[in-house]
């Protein structure tokens, strides 16, 4: 990637500490380097001391090398989104089939608009159009599930690459039950695709370690794999330890149950994942709805990450997933979209309804610990709506812990690479739905912005320092 100019950005920053603290700095200095990674970072810099900061690190308002970023009270600077979890061949049906609940709507909705990725050109015109939307979402760093088809995913991994959206990209592995048509015609051939996909990926920054688009492996679900499938897949897995591995897991009881039958041999559906050698630390685990105490130890243990994707949870009523739990239990938290599963690519309603969704699980908790968390240590997060730290820190640093980046991105610190969305509430945004006054905080701001923000308030969006889009992206 060429570099793009240095830069030097004063004003208000929002950027996470941790589950339960973020940092609100309403006069912030930030320093970033042509490579795109945030060389140093100055808060509670007053106006008049501004020059004077600005010697420190050798530079001045001057500096012609230099773009400089002023922002207004009413916008602030923040880590990009991190998309833990999204299908790029389903943006078409986003909005459609919630009548289904998972298995239908896979065989009625998705599948038959997946096979049309068989054509390259249809891949070529449809991947770009979702792409540029996630970007335009603020969505920095995405983990993309192609389809079966080895030259449109192929597809995938080019636009991501040329639009500068970092990103994980996996072909799909599916040899049973689906469609006569939409299904591999072996494991061998499976395998053979998803091997060469991982050198087309690779080869596309050869040389650089800190490539933004990496490969994915990427089984789709149990239910979708042969023995014979998971096993090459796993084998594949420990022969390239870096490169993650993304599939879903225990989202809809009526799939747990049949997946119970396909693998008998199994106790559990992690158990599964885990036999197979595909349960690891950069493994990334899609809903998670129904998992068992067990299995959220065991994930644990292989320090694998999980998604929560509320948006599709609720869309195709698979259930409410616990995700205090999850926390308190030590596991990996991240936030997914899940299109088209759910109806929106968009992460700012993945934390609306991630809000949602806690409140709904903290109406059977309440007052009724004992019973439903029991098997639970005391906890932290369980019992409650999650909190607006929380909630902020699952769409940005915990999707980073779940990719394992979380010392490239994820928050705003140097040292990070600077993937970032400059956010206004301010009425030029025409946002009727978040309103601005002079006098409100930070804090006021965010916590609306988290409620009722959409793409008209990501003004700008840069990933490893390059502006990549928003709505003032030309
Ligand atoms: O939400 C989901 N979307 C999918 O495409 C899918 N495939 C298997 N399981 C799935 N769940
Ligand atoms: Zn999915």
């Amino acid at each position: 990637m060429s570099p793009s100019r240095p830069k030097i950005i004063y004003g208000p920053l929002i950027s996470p500490l941790s589950k339960r603290d973020i940092r609100l700095s309403p006069c912030s200095l930030l320093s970033v380097s042509s490579c795109g990674v945030i060389e140093w970072a100055e808060h509670d810099v007053d106006p008049s001391s501004l020059q004077e900061v600005l010697a420190k690190h050798g530079r001045s308002l001057e500096d012609r090398d230099v773009e400089f970023i002023q922002l207004k009270w009413g916008e602030w600077i923040m880590p990009g989104f991190v998309d833990t979890h999204t299908h790029a061949p389903q943006f078409q049906n986003n909005g459609a089939g919630s009548q289904y609940e998972l298995l239908d709507w896979l065989k009625y909705v998705t599948f038959p608009e997946e096979e049309k990725f068989a054509d390259v050109q249809y891949a070529k015109k449809m991947y770009r159009r979702v792409v540029r939307a996630s970007l335009d979402l603020g969505t920095t760093m995405c983990c993309w599930y192609g389809t079966l088809h080895l030259e449109g995913t192929k597809v995938l991994a080019d636009i991501t690459h040329e639009l500068g959206q970092r990103a994980y990209v996996g072909k799909c592995n599916m040899d049973r039950n689906s469609s006569p048509t939409y299904q591999e015609a072996s494991a061998e051939e499976s395998i053979a695709d998803t091997r060469s996909f991982i050198s087309y990926v690779e080869a596309l920054s050869p040389s650089d370690s800190t490539a933004l688009v990496r490969p994915i492996i990427t089984p789709r679900f149990a239910i979708s794999c042969t023995s014979k499938l998971l096993t090459g897949l796993g084998e594949l897995a420990a022969a390239h330890p870096q490169v993650p591995i993304q599939t879903h897991i225990s989202e809809n009881n009526a799939e747990i149950a049949y997946t119970k039958t396909l693998f008998p041999e199994c106790s559990t559906y992690a158990e599964v994942y885990d036999h197979f050698g595909l349960l690891r630390e950069n493994t990334i685990l899609a809903h998670g709805v129904h998992l068992e105490k067990s299995e959220l130890d065991l994930i644990k243990r292989r320090g694998a990450g999980l998604s929560h994707c509320p948006t599709s949870n609720f869309n195709l009523r698979s259930g409410s997933a616990h995700v205090g739990q999850w926390l308190d239990n030590g596991n990996k938290c991240g936030l997914g979209t899940d299109c088209s599963g759910g109806w929106t690519a968009s992460m700012i309603t993945a934390m609306q309804l991630a809000s949602v969704c806690s409140k709904v699980v903290s109406f059977y908790t309440k007052g009724d610990d004992a019973t439903l968390t029991g098997r639970f240590s005391k906890t932290q997060f369980a019992k409650y709506q999650l909190p607006i730290p929380t909630l902020f820190w699952i769409a940005t640093m915990g999707g980073a812990e779940v990719c394992c980046l979380q010392d490239t991105i994820g928050s705003l610190e140097p040292g990070k690479q600077f993937d970032a969305v400059r956010v206004s509430i301010l009425p030029e945004t025409e946002n009727m739905h978040l309103w601005y006054e002079e006098s409100d905080s930070l804090e006021s701001m965010l916590e609306r912005f988290m409620t009722n923000g959409d793409e008209r308030n990501v003004r700008e969006v840069w990933v490893k320092g390059r502006k990549v889009g928003g709505r003032l992206f030309k």
